[in-house]
């Protein structure tokens, strides 16, 4: 596997520079704690008590969002979690910035703002362009190494993503180095049995892409959500288009994607296992299904997989020796919906497999029903990154780092 440094092969008392994804919901101006800071505490932890300077990266939003906000609110939240004080200063590498930074005694650590709020952040440009920025020109010279932790961010050419691992020894935190393996640990199927992929959500483009890419590699993929009714359409039955006109989730998919989709379909028909029916809501707000044969999607709107289907896919789940899952399998956040998604994750949880769960809404469904993170091998945190990975882009925050160690 190729492969880079980590914080392990840090020399002794360095001043580190560390891109964290903090990135987070943000409601009425309050950011929402998540796992993100959750997870990138145990590298900041582990940084500060090794006795570095620690100086903190990351961003919020997009400029012109609403939850393009200050990281003030990120400094509380982490330290929280890592039970120690956050210094946080409201500039990036302005004087106050520096001043800051080189104020900084072993063991502090030191958020700056939100690097969306540099101009030379954003526009995605190749890694050699955004070394020569002020902002990355400006901070380097004042530190030892750059810490990458970052993978749900590593798929943006941004420059405190890519910049610095050009002008600084670079390395992988602890977040970055556990994505890494468990996305890794599919595309070199690095199993001996049965490996199975649960996929589903709501983009039909992420589930051609991850059967394109890891076809040869899976042997089974489970479907549900929006995808499974536009393969299931494929198959000849009554469902995988829009019955509203202002609704747009299967027509342009569809249109888009149909020929793919068939093809898919048609070649890959052995290692596919569709829903046997679909749930929808009955005129007394319960949950109902139809079986695929009844289906009649001009007049229902199907939010989930059919117990069957359940009941279907849990055996295959059971018998696997590795299983992905990606994608919600119903609308999980309306209880009635949750049977299929919750089926899935749970029969995940209780089976001894190498288990991985992405997908930034799918793996809300773990705490969302009382399961326990601890029951699956990585539970990611990565979005776009990784479905990225999964469907075999380079993520190039994760390419610098490798070639960096080489
Ligand atoms: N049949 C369905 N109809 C509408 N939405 C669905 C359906 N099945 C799943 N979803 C939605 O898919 C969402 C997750 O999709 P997606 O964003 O692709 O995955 P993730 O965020 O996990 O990567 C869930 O919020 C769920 O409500
Ligand atoms: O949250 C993120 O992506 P994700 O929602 O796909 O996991 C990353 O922080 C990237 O943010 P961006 O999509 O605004 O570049």
């Amino acid at each position: 596997m190729a492969s880079f440094n980590t914080i392990d092969d840090l020399d002794d008392a360095q001043r580190v520079l560390v891109r964290l994804d903090l990135n987070s919901p943000v409601e009425d101006g309050d950011v929402q704690d998540n796992r993100r800071f959750q997870r990138h505490a145990t590298t900041v932890k582990e940084l500060a008590e090794a006795g570095h300077r620690v100086v903190l990266m990351a961003h919020q939003g997009r400029p012109g969002n609403d939850t393009f906000v200050s990281l003030d609110q990120h400094a509380d939240i982490l330290g929280g979690y890592i039970d120690r004080e956050i210094q946080f200063v409201d500039d990036i590498y302005g004087d106050d910035a520096l001043d800051a930074i080189d104020s900084l005694e072993a063991g502090e650590v030191l958020l700056l703002e939100n690097t969306r709020m540099s101009d030379d952040e954003l526009p995605e440009e190749a890694p050699e362009v955004k070394a020569e920025t002020e902002f990355v020109q400006t901070l380097a010279p004042h530190f030892d190494a750059y810490i990458n932790d970052a993978y749900s961010a590593a798929h943006r050419k941004h420059a405190s993503l890519v910049g610095f691992p050009l002008v600084l020894p670079a390395f992988a935190g602890r977040v970055m180095e556990t994505e890494y393996e468990a996305n890794t640990a599919i595309a070199n199927r690095e199993f001996d049995g049965q490996v199975t992929m649960v996929v589903g959500g709501t983009k039909a483009t992420d589930v051609i892409g991850v059967m394109e890419t890891l076809g040869d590699k899976i042997d089974t993929f489970c479907m549900g959500g929006i995808a499974s009714h536009l393969f299931l359409r494929a198959a000849g039955y009554d469902v995988g288009y829009d019955r509203h006109e202002d609704l747009d989730l299967y027509d342009t998919q569809w249109e888009n994607n149909e020929e793919i989709i068939q093809e898919l379909y048609e070649e890959r028909r052995d290692q596919i296992k569709l829903p046997e029916g679909l749930a929808y809501e009955d005129d007394d707000g319960e949950r109902a299904e139809h079986t695929n044969e009844e289906l009649d999607a001009a007049n229902y709107d199907y939010m989930d997989i059919s117990e069957a289907t359940v009941e279907k896919y849990d055996p295959i789940i059971r018998d696997s020796d590795a299983v992905f899952l990606k994608g919600a399998l119903g609308v999980f956040e309306d209880e009635i919906f949750s049977t299929g998604t919750v089926g899935a994750v749970k029969a995940i949880a209780e089976t001894d497999c190498f288990s991985v769960v992405g997908g930034g809404d799918t793996s809300r469904s773990i705490e969302m029903y009382g399961m326990d993170e601890d029951d699956f091998d990585h539970v990611s945190i990565a979005g776009g990154a990784y479905i990225r990975a999964l469907t075999g882009d380079d993520l190039p925050g994760v390419e610098l780092l490798i070639d960096a160690a080489n």
